[in-house]
């Protein structure tokens, strides 16, 4: 019997084009398969050893003889391409609409109502990479202590603020009242804190960032495994993604190896239900950032600690690799692109060398999620557990 299953979303390792992803202009992205491409290679012997690189049409990795988990890929039915949307349809929702998105920035109307609500007025109000409208507006932000607004492919509302100008609770209470705006026509699915520190020319980000996201508008597999009276453990921004819902206790980390971190320690306490962490660095440093090589490294770095996840784990334990999006490094422009995700299963009751072939929907790992701790699904996807035990 199951009793824990422990989901990890690496944020953005997407693995090809899904086919409808020339209506999302993102037709040749392949997150790992470029980046592997690129960087002449890549190191993830552990990640192979359960079968990343026997996924059917995986490029970059290559196969093994005897996998020691079972493996496959996923189509989204969700149209879109962002955090929201991916770890919603994992958890079992399809989006039948897509979250509004502002590529000419955000109305007038919903701009003078914000700036009147936070007593100042604001910059940008357009589409940008986060560091790049940092470094041009910095220092008007500086003399005016006006916040930088901006947005991107994703549906969100970003606000952009030094720490020392505005302070990060003043901040904060800036991202609720946007918060309050954009429900509705202008339902965003996330209003987001962007603190920085530092210097003109040498602005950094910090990890004090906040998203402030949708309720999911029905229920999750998470709220399912709550009411049934398991733990439903958020490790990283998961607690943010579910605007709390379905979450039985969460924590937030500074970064991918203090995810890892403290999902072993929650592997190793007596809990049961599901520890679902999220590792955003490689969508926000790397994927953003267009910064293939660190991609790499950080890709083997996780690979590297993925012996003590597994060591942490018990004999009723199940492990679930997959990701939300894509987001290739190589590809023109900073945003997401639209992508199969790999899925990787292992534990100790998982058959070896199993391929559970293309998923139609994310949500397959839901209802397998559901199937495994033996309690309803949400009525999307379809289980693959007599597959893998
Ligand atoms: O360029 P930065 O600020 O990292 O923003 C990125 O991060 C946002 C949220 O994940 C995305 O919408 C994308 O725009
Ligand atoms: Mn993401
Ligand atoms: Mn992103």
């Amino acid at each position: 019997m199951i009793k824990r299953v422990v989901l990890f979303v690496i944020d953005s390792v997407g693995i090809g084009e899904l086919p409808d992803a020339i209506d999302f202009g993102d037709l040749g992205a392949n997150t790992l398969g470029n980046i592997a491409k690129d960087q002449e290679g890549i190191h993830l012997p552990n990640l192979k050893k359960l079968g990343l690189g026997n996924i059917d049409g995986i490029k970059g990795v290559d196969p093994v003889s005897a996998p020691l988990g079972a493996f496959g890929k996923s189509l989204e039915v969700s149209q879109g391409k962002d955090t929201t949307t991916g770890h919603w349809e994992i958890a079992g929702l399809h989006l039948s609409k897509p979250f509004k998105t502002y590529p000419d920035g955000f109305p007038k109307e919903v701009m003078d109502l914000f700036e009147s609500k936070i007593g100042r007025k604001s910059l940008a109000n357009k589409p940008a990479s986060g560091t790049v409208i940092i470094d041009e507006l910095g220092e008007e932000h500086f003399k005016t202590g006006y916040p930088i607004v901006y947005t991107s492919a994703d549906s969100v509302f970003q606000i952009a603020a030094h720490e020392d100008v505005i302070p990060l609770e003043e901040l904060y209470t800036m991202c609720k009242i946007a918060r309050e705006i954009m429900m509705g026509d202008h339902a965003v699915a996330r209003i987001i804190a962007r603190p920085f520190i530092g210097t003109p020319g040498n602005f950094t980000r910090t990890s004090n960032r906040r998203d402030f996201s949708l309720n999911p508008p029905q229920e999750t597999v998470l709220d399912i495994a709550k009411k049934h009276e398991l733990d439903v453990i958020g490790v990283g921004k998961i607690e943010d993604i579910f605007n709390g819902q379905g979450i039985t206790e969460a924590i937030h980390t500074k970064d991918n190896m203090e995810g890892i971190e403290e999902t072993i320690n929650y592997l190793h306490k007596n809990n049961k239900g599901i520890i679902f962490t999220n590792l955003v660095d490689f969508d926000s440093k790397y994927g953003h950032r267009r910064d293939a090589k660190g991609y790499k490294q950080a890709l083997e770095e996780m690979d590297s600690r993925l012996p003590d996840i597994m060591n942490a784990m018990k004999k009723e334990d199940i492990l679930i690799i997959t990701a939300d999006h894509g987001n290739d490094p190589t590809y023109k422009g900073t945003d997401h692109t639209r992508e199969y995700i790999p899925i990787v299963i292992y534990g100790p009751s998982i058959k070896n060398n199993v391929n559970i072939g293309t998923r139609k929907t994310f949500a397959d790992i839901a209802a397998t999620i559901s199937d495994v701790l033996n309690i309803p699904n949400t009525g999307k996807g379809t289980s693959f557990k007599n597959m893998i035990i």
